[in-house]
């Protein structure tokens, strides 16, 4: 099937503009999706890590705290006399219940220099009561497991660190080498202590930060990098600290929760952004399309119309004319070349439909009004009638005063006819060299052959001499008329054959007279005029 595409410069515009606006609304979505989105996702990511950055900042200065703390009691003359057995009331002097709880601390290991447990205090996670133990047994079982660890790490030689260990839950853990207060000698044994990272810690670090913060462990080593989860309007980070675990590697996450306002705040208004680029787009290219309208193409539709002489009103010519551009030169360059046209065409349609030596209309012309006449005649039962008029001997006028004063008196007669027919108005043409033609529409027969009479006075007042005339000294015409009813055929050329029938027998009766054509020919009227000699 062919498709039929308007190229109309409108469908043109229209299809140019319209694909460069899908363009620039793709290129925009392309610009959003791979730079723009990507942009405010990792700035997303970026704030979210500073806050995870916040949090372990958070959770180290914990644990600076916690071996601070560690210290102040490992290198202590006191201490280190107590895990040499010099001073039996340490322990009743220093420890309590209250202490432990003030301090957050869940247990405190002292071992000697051997590794061995020399003294645990701490509270019991189950029942919550402040327990003293010298070995992890019994009612201290809770204890063994972080023991274990702790005895691990002096072997491992990292007892003098902060670490995190973990078993059911996760537990913040500082130890060091026992010292006399001047740091002398060498270590007396070593002091653990151990935090619970517990819901009431969480809730100190949670009012600390600011921040909603959850603890998970894992099993396996710590990834290096965050996990990020988003989900609707919060977004969930993780980051991964190691535990201290000899056997299996394990990892803890602290993970917090954070509001996306910021980043859902930036997409909504860069989505307004977009959309009333896209809409300001639209509105610029209706608007160039509008102006493209007003200002070429419909002035460019007239100059069109105008060009093709199809109905255009004048005011409009008269718009484009005077206009300053382009469109205004190209429609006066038109309209003087119309005007030279329309002028060349009139004089070529004179020269074609008139007479060059008289001026009056030709045969071409008489054929048409004959015609029109005819048929209006015709339709309306009208009256038509036909004069044919002959200049009498006038070869013989040619003969003696020549071919150029022949044209001078075929003027003068023509001039003559031309005058009477404007007065009688009807229709007069030189039909051949020396023979007229008239149309005498709604004209009776009477009222024909006193028009022939006229025009034949008309011709005999110019009284042109013409000495070799048998008829008279002076030029004469001879005139023959039909009306249409007397043609059998009833055509155009039937009634100008009937009245050159008519023009024949004025000739043949003598010239110098009108004859009306009568049905027979023998019947035939003829004017006055016949009697003159
Ligand atoms: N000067 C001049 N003569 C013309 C022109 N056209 C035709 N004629 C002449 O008109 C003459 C017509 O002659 P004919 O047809 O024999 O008729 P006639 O001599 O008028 O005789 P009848 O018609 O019988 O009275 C010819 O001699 C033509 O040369 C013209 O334009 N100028």
């Amino acid at each position: 099937m062919h498709l039929h595409i308007p190229r109309s410069l409108r469908f043109r515009f229209f299809a140019a503009l319209g694909g460069l606006l899908i363009c620039a609304i793709v290129a925009l979505a392309a610009i959003s999706a791979l730079v723009i989105f990507p942009v405010l996702q990792a700035e997303e990511r970026g704030a979210v890590k500073r806050e995870l950055d916040r949090v372990e900042r958070s959770f180290q200065l914990e644990q600076q705290q916690l071996l601070a703390q560690v210290r102040d009691w490992a290198h202590w003359d006191d201490t280190y006399q107590f895990v040499q057995g010099d001073y039996p009331r340490y322990k009743d002097v220093n420890f309590s219940q209250e202490m432990f709880e003030d301090m957050r601390y869940q247990l405190m290991a002292f071992f000697n220099k051997a590794g061995e447990v020399y003294f645990l205090a701490g509270i019991n996670p189950t029942t919550g009561n402040y327990q003293t133990c010298t070995t992890p047994n019994d009612e201290c079982a809770w204890m063994e497991s972080w023991v274990n660890r702790m005895q691990a790490a002096i072997e491992e030689d990292k007892a003098d660190q902060s670490a995190i260990y973990a078993d059911q839950e996760p537990v913040m853990v500082s130890s060091t080498p026992i010292l006399r207060t001047d740091r002398s000698g060498s270590p007396a044994g070593w002091l653990f202590k151990t935090r619970n990272l517990d819901d009431e810690w969480l809730s100190f670090m949670e009012e600390y930060t600011g921040l909603p913060i959850n603890l998970s462990l894992i099993q396996g080593a710590a990834s290096s990098s965050d996990a990020f989860s988003f989900s609707g309007n919060t977004v969930h980070a993780e980051r991964y600290l190691p535990i201290y675990s000899p056997l299996t590697p394990a990892s803890l996450g602290i993970g917090i929760e954070l509001n996306r306002t910021s980043y859902l705040t930036n997409l909504t208004t860069f989505r307004y952004v977009l959309l009333w680029t896209a809409v300001l787009m639209v509105l610029v290219i209706a608007v160039v399309l509008l102006l493209l309208e007003k200002i070429v193409l419909k002035p460019l539709r007239l100059l069109t119309q105008f060009t093709q002489q199809l109905d255009i009103h004048e005011t409009d010519v008269h718009k484009l004319t005077r206009r300053n551009d382009e469109i205004g030169l190209l429609s006066r360059a038109f309209q003087e070349h119309l005007t030279c046209q329309q002028q060349l065409n009139e004089e070529l349609l004179t020269l074609s439909t008139h007479d060059a030596l008289t001026g009056l209309p030709n045969r071409r012309l008489f054929d048409q009004r004959l015609e029109t006449a005819f048929n209006e005649a015709d339709a309306t039962s009208g009256s038509l009638a036909v004069m044919m008029l002959d200049i009498d001997h006038f070869k013989l006028y040619n003969d003696h005063y020549g071919h150029p004063e022949g044209d001078v008196c075929l003027q003068r007669i023509a001039d003559a006819m031309h005058s009477l027919a404007q007065t009688r108005d009807f229709f007069i043409a030189r039909t051949g060299g020396e023979e007229f033609c008239a149309l005498l529409p709604h004209t009776s027969p009477d009222k024909a052959r006193d028009i022939g009479e006229q025009l034949s006075a008309a011709i005999d007042d110019l009284q042109i001499p013409h000495s070799t005339s048998p008829v008279k000294p002076f030029v004469t015409i001879s005139a023959g008329i039909a009306m249409l009813q007397d043609a059998k055929s009833q055509s155009p050329s039937a009634v100008v054959s009937c009245a050159d029938q008519a023009l024949y027998l004025a000739k043949e009766a003598g010239r110098h007279q009108v004859v009306l054509f009568r049905q027979p020919l023998a019947s035939t009227e003829i004017s006055p005029h016949n009697t003159s000699p």
